[in-house]
């Protein structure tokens, strides 16, 4: 079967799966989505109870590949994507309460639920190039995880160099010796003088110059990237399946930032997965929150919170959302883009919006909030969790469902990527795994960049190795 994906503004050419895997953003600003929902049945889904992760993996994934690869190609990736997990389970699940559960997604090499998605998706890219026998530049904005997760997944990659952006003196120093110490001639650090989506819109502002972009082979990992969606769509599905779906019900509660996560989410319900409810939960930052709670959707300032990977106001999976509750209307989509970039606002209509409420709930987590839900959860259940994960719990209960729902809180990083917070809040030290005891004292590399497009294009042109074009 020909399996297509089309942009969320309907002015991009239709494209097959490798070509949307390589192409990122598309060249019409949008996002890339699939033309149809696949959907597994309640007895494949059945199916999946007692299986490995790379098994489900497999089975969930294949039916948005397409033709992209031959028979067995698909398994090995993920074979070997998911073998650098350090618990076999990949993605354990934890009982903290009656019908509580934390779902942990942070025992990849870099200790981020990123590790999930950008592990398979290196082994992705890397075959895609090969197979077209091209290089690419990766850009990649980070307020912290993505770029240490992509910097690992592709730090031997003979095809692509790696240029990640992330806001100077705003990540924790475990995240930016992440990105720094990697002595890769592939990789290059980029400390940005401003804040994340400063370093979000230059990289949506160099995909949108066709002439560079094409001249410098770029390609995009994060999560404007539909393979970085699709890779995190299976691990609701190990989870509810544990839980007892699809006979039973399950909502998530979801540490929210740049809307990817929970948006795959939203897929695996579309697939057929029993969902109850998907609640967004927010730092500070909470414009998703507001938004679902006014229809009404406008860009603040970003604040520094314990929680810095989701110091996030422009929140790009939104688009995706917005397509699908616009049914699909992508001239509304870009009415609504057109509005945002114009005023730094759009106001969604009732109907959108309940249609919206009807399958999310949201809410923000302040950081008094996210310490003592810290200092709690130590307390009541035993359990160490990191601030964004806390954010999470923080909102558990309120899920507006029927209390023998079981309730997932997904864990989206280790704590000791963040000790300074959970050791202010709780007095425990999170302890560095021994695979990365290495990070605190190798000799770091990063160049710092004004929050200017044009420098971050000029450092691009001089270390990318995928153009032989000189740009003036
Ligand atoms: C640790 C952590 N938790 C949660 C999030 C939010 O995920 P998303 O951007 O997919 O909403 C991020 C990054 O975005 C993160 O790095
Ligand atoms: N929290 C992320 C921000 C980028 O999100 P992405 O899912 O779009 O890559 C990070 O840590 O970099």
């Amino acid at each position: 079967m020909t399996f297509t994906y089309v942009s969320t503004r309907g002015q991009a050419p239709a494209l097959g799966f490798s070509d949307v895997l390589l192409t990122g953003l598309a060249r019409d600003g949008g996002l890339y989505v699939p033309s149809e929902w696949p959907v597994l049945d309640a007895e494949t889904i059945a199916g999946f109870a007692g299986r490995s992760y790379a098994d489900v993996a497999e089975e969930v994934i294949a039916p948005f590949t397409g033709d992209a690869f031959a028979p067995g190609e698909l398994r090995a990736m993920v074979d070997e994507a998911y073998a650098t997990f350090r618990h076999p389970a990949v993605a354990p699940l934890v009982q903290t309460g009656t019908n509580g559960f934390i779902l942990e997604l942070f025992h990849g090499p870099t200790l981020a639920f990123k590790d999930v998605a950008m592990q398979l998706l290196a082994r992705m890219m890397d075959h895609a190039l090969a197979k077209r026998g091209e290089r690419a530049t990766i850009v990649a904005a980070t307020s912290g995880d993505t770029g240490g997760a992509a910097i690992e997944a592709f730090r031997s990659s003979e095809r692509v160099d790696v240029v990640v952006l992330f806001p100077h003196g705003r990540v924790s120093d475990v995240q930016r010796r992440q990105m720094t110490t990697v002595d890769a001639p592939n990789v290059h650090a980029v400390a940005v003088e401003g804040n994340f989506d400063d370093c979000q819109a230059h990289v949506k502002a160099l995909f949108n110059d066709h002439r560079f972009r094409d001249g410098m082979k770029l390609a995009a990992v994060n999560s404007i990237n539909w393979a970085r969606i699709v890779a995190q769509v299976v691990y609701y599905f190990t989870a509810a399946v544990a839980l007892g779906a699809p006979h039973r019900p399950v909502s998530f509660v979801v540490p929210t930032g740049n809307f990817g996560d929970v948006f795959a989410g939203w897929v695996a319900k579309r697939m057929g997965l029993p969902i109850e409810r998907l609640i967004v939960a927010t730092n500070s930052n909470d414009i998703l929150a507001r938004t679902i709670e006014t229809g009404r959707y406008e860009v603040q300032g970003v604040h520094p919170t314990s929680s810095p990977s989701m110091d996030i106001q422009v929140s790009s999976n939104f688009e995706r959302l917005l397509f699908e509750a616009e049914g699909r209307d992508a001239d509304a989509v870009r009415r609504h883009m057109d509005s945002l970039r114009q005023s730094g606002a759009f106001t969604l209509s009732g109907p959108v919006l309940a249609t919206i409420r009807g399958e999310f709930d949201a809410g923000c987590t302040d950081e008094e909030a996210t310490a003592r839900t810290l200092r709690e959860t130590l307390a009541d259940a035993g359990y160490l969790a990191d601030p964004h994960t806390a954010v999470a719990l923080a909102q558990a209960g309120r899920a507006s469902s029927d209390p023998q729902v079981p309730i997932v809180v997904l864990a989206t990083a280790h704590p000791a990527k963040f000790p300074d917070a959970v050791v202010a809040a709780t007095g425990r030290h999170p302890p560095l795994p021994q695979h990365l005891a290495h990070l605190l004292s190798g000799q770091e590399r990063m160049t710092v960049v004004p929050n200017d497009v044009e420098a971050i294009k000029s450092f691009i042109q001089q270390h990318s190795r995928a153009s032989g074009e000189v740009f003036a």
